[in-house]
């Protein structure tokens, strides 16, 4: 079954994000009202192998014409060198403003992609299709595209909303074990937000969608981008609800930084699951959540075989982490903001946390007490 989810409010135009099976081969019929022109299908190498001439076929049998520009696999393809040439690739394409990007990727391609598309000309319209857990129940929808820095994840962006998102679940079967679970805390992650039950069922009969079964892993993308479309529909740039979504990311971001962004070491999924259990723990040491609340998060992000501790991962410094957190888009001033948890299922945007109790909190963390 195909279900659409629709985004929409705020000041920008509508669309659908679309999730089932098989639709890889609907790629073109489903785009061909939006693409009159030209489109440049932006991939990387390893998903340009395993899904571009199907992406291809399916464009052409609709009668748009694609091609396939290539960037290399992973994090470090979200830099000002990669924008500079895939756009440069763009211009020698000869795109004009009727063209249509289409990002066929995870996390990386999307945002990458989408900033080209964002900048390209004052903007030209893409369409998402994600092709990682990840990028299916998170990254695609929202319009958040970027490219890191050295001095940080996401530093340099724009919001640009997508046309389109076809999710195909069943690309998800080239994804190797370690991306699935990886995509998976940012699932988890939507239950912890705001849907209770949503985490029950994750971290019971649904846990299956974390080893692969393309049933639960069809309801865990749906029920996923139904709670990112109302939050983003609520709040597109992020005023105010919409950094719940930010849940986990402002410990997570610190310590990818910290990790120099290399995914070998800790994927960006893998961060974020880190960064939800220190959210908990956290909380439960301010007073603001119970401790058994904690332990679940800790329990479900386990069993997916995802970090819960720093000592996992590897040596850090509480100081320079709490540096990195007070250099995040969120903070103001310098003065740090954290999403915190009254419990499963309900967290909320924390303003001027105490930067002394954060460092000291993560000295424990660090020596594992
Ligand atoms: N814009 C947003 O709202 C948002 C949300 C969440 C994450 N992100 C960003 O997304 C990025 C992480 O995305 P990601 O986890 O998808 O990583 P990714 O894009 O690097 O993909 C992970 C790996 O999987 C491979 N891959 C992708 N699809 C595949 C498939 N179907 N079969 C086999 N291999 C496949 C890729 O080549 C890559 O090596 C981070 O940069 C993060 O900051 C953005
Ligand atoms: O869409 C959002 O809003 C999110 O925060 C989703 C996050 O999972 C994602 O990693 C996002 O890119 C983080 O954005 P940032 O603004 O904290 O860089
Ligand atoms: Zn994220």
């Amino acid at each position: 079954m195909t279900t659409v989810v629709p985004v929409s409010g705020g000041d920008f135009r509508p669309y659908e994000v679309v999730v089932g099976r098989g639709l890889m081969a609907e790629l073109g019929e489903r785009m061909a009202p939006l693409a009159r022109g030209r489109t440049v299908v932006i991939t990387d190498e390893t998903v340009g192998r395993l899904h571009g001439a199907a992406a291809l076929a399916s464009l052409k049998a609709a009668g748009v014409h694609g091609r396939l520009l290539t960037v290399p696999p992973g994090e470090g393809s979200k830099s000002f060198a990669e924008l500079e040439r895939v756009i440069d690739r763009m211009l020698a394409f000869q795109l004009d403003r009727k063209d249509v990007v289409v990002a066929l990727g995870g996390g990386v391609v999307g945002d990458l992609a989408g900033l080209a598309a964002a900048l390209f000309m004052r903007g030209i319209d893409f369409v998402q299709v994600p092709t990682t857990l990840l990028a299916q129940v998170d990254s695609s929808v929202g319009g958040k595209t970027a490219i890191d820095t050295p001095r940080g994840k996401n530093l340099v962006g724009t919001f640009h909303q997508p046309r389109l998102v076809v999710a195909d679940i069943d690309v998800l079967a080239t994804l190797p074990e370690r991306q699935l679970r990886s995509g998976w805390a940012e699932v988890l992650k939507h239950g912890l937000i705001c849907d209770a039950d949503f985490f029950d069922w994750l971290s019971g009969e649904g846990a299956a969608g974390a080893a692969g079964d393309p049933g639960a892993l069809e309801r865990a993308v749906v029920r996923s981008v139904e709670i990112k479309s109302a939050i983003v529909g609520e709040d597109e740039k992020e005023a105010g609800r919409r950094a719940l979504l930010n849940l986990g990311h402002t410990f997570g971001h610190a310590i990818e930084a910290e990790l120099g962004f290399d995914e070998t070491k800790l994927t960006h999924g893998e961060a974020v699951a880190l960064g939800c259990a220190l959210a908990f723990r956290f909380s439960v040491e301010i007073g603001a959540c119970q401790p058994e609340e904690g332990a679940k998060v800790k329990a479900a992000l386990d069993a997916a075989v995802l970090p819960t501790r720093l000592t996992q991962v590897g040596a850090f410094r509480a100081a320079a982490l709490v540096k990195r957190m007070a250099g995040d888009k969120k903070a103001e001033g310098g003065r740090l903001t954290l999403i915190l948890a009254r419990r499963i299922g309900e967290a909320f945007v924390s303003k001027d946390v105490d930067a002394a109790a954060v460092t000291a909190f993560l000295e424990r963390e660090i020596a594992g007490r």
